[in-house]
C-alpha cells in the first residue's frame, strides 16, 4: 500500500493506472475508520483493479467548530486497517494541501439544503460538494464508493455528479451496524459507556416507527411517541424525525403515495450527533 500526500503524487501515480486500461475505485473518507468504511472498501476491492482511499478532515463541511475539534483521529490504526484490506493507495492530504486558496465557492443544493440535514447542519453540504469535487477532479475514479448511512449526502453526491458530468459511477452501500442496531459511526468513539447504551434508541425508533407503519398506524401517531420517548430519555434529545421519499429526499405523512420511502432520524445522545436511517419500502 503507498501512502499519498500531495496531489502531484496521486495523478502521477493514476494516470499511469489509468494508461494501463484499469479501473479506479475510490472510497473517500474523514478517517476512524470502522467496519462501516471497510465495507466500503471490500465493494470496491470487488468492483476494481486498483483501490484508493482518502482520509481527510474537511473543514468546510463542519458548521460546528467543537464538532471539527473532536473529531476522532485514529490515522495510524487506519492505515493498518486498510493495508489489511489491501487498499493499493490512500491518500491524506493536509488542509494547506487541498485548499491552497481560501475557496469562494459555495454550492447550493436547493431543497437538499434546506431540509434534514441541511436544514440543521448549515453550509454542511456545501462543503461535502466541494471536497468531493476537488477529490473526484484529483482521483478520477471510474467509481466512488459512498454509504447509506448518510443517506442525504448520497443524494447530495448523485446531484453534484449529475450536474457537473463526473465521469464515475456512485456506488451506495447499506449500512453496516453494531450486534444492537446502532449504525456504525466515527463518532460514536466519544460515546460514554452510558452514552453507547442509550444511543440504541435511535435504532429502536427506526425499527418501531417502521412496523407501525407497515402495520397501518398512522404515521403522526408513530411520530408523537418517538418524540414522547426522547422527551423521557435522559441524554437523549432528538432533532428530527421524518419519513421521506428515499431519492428526493422530499419530506412525507404517509407511504401510500411513494414507491420508495425512508425514514431518518438525528439526535444527540450527550453531546455527540448521531444519524441514521432505515428503508420502509
Ligand atoms: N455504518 C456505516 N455503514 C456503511 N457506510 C458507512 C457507515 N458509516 C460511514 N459510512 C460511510 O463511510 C464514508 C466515510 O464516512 P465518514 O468518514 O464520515 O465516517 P462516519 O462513520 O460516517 O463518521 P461520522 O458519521 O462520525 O462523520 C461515507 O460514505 C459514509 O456514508
Ligand atoms: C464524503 C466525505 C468523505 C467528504 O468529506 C464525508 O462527508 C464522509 O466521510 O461522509
Ligand atoms: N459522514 C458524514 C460526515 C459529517 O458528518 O460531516
Amino acid at each position: 500500500m503507498e501512502i499519498l500526500r500531495t496531489k502531484v503524487e496521486v495523478r502521477s501515480k493514476l494516470s499511469q493506472v489509468r494508461n494501463s486500461q484499469k479501473n479506479i475505485g475510490f472510497i473517500p473518507t474523514m478517517g476512524a475508520l470502522h467496519e462501516g468504511h471497510l465495507m466500503l472498501v471490500e465493494n470496491a476491492k470487488l468492483n476494481s483493479d486498483v483501490v484508493v482511499a482518502s482520509i481527510f478532515v474537511n473543514p468546510t463541511q463542519f458548521n460546528n467548530v467543537e464538532d471539527f475539534e473532536k473529531y476522532p483521529i485514529t490515522v495510524d490504526k487506519d492505515l493498518e486497517l486498510l493495508k489489511q484490506k489491501q487498499v493499493d493507495f490512500v491518500f491524506i492530504p493536509t488542509v494547506e494541501e487541498l485548499y491552497s486558496s481560501k475557496s469562494i465557492l459555495k454550492f447550493d443544493f436547493g431543497y437538499l439544503d434546506n431540509t434534514l440535514e441541511g436544514a440543521f447542519r448549515p453550509g454542511h453540504f456545501s462543503g461535502v460538494g466541494l471536497v468531493v469535487s476537488k477529490l473526484l477532479n484529483i482521483v478520477k475514479p471510474h467509481k466512488s464508493y459512498f454509504g447509506q448511512k448518510d443517506l442525504q449526502q448520497v443524494a447530495v453526491i448523485k446531484r453534484l455528479v449529475e450536474e457537473l458530468e463526473f465521469d464515475v459511477q456512485v456506488v451506495t452501500v447499506p449500512t453496516i451496524r453494531e450486534h444492537d442496531g446502532l449504525a456504525m459511526s466515527s463518532r460514536n468513539i466519544r460515546l460514554s459507556p452510558e452514552g453507547r447504551t442509550k444511543s440504541t434508541i435511535l435504532f429502536q425508533s427506526l425499527t418501531y416507527a417502521k412496523d407501525e407503519l407497515k402495520s397501518g398506524k398512522d404515521w403522526f401517531k408513530i411520530k408523537e411517541q418517538v418524540v414522547n420517548r426522547f422527551l423521557h430519555s435522559a441524554m437523549c434529545s432528538l432533532e428530527y424525525f421524518e419519513l421521506v421519499d428515499t431519492h428526493t429526499l422530499e419530506i412525507k405523512n404517509s407511504i401510500s403515495d411513494v414507491s420508495q420511502a425512508s425514514i431518518c432520524i438525528a439526535a444527540y445522545v450527550e453531546d455527540v450527533r448521531l444519524i441514521d436511517n432505515l428503508e420502509i419500502i
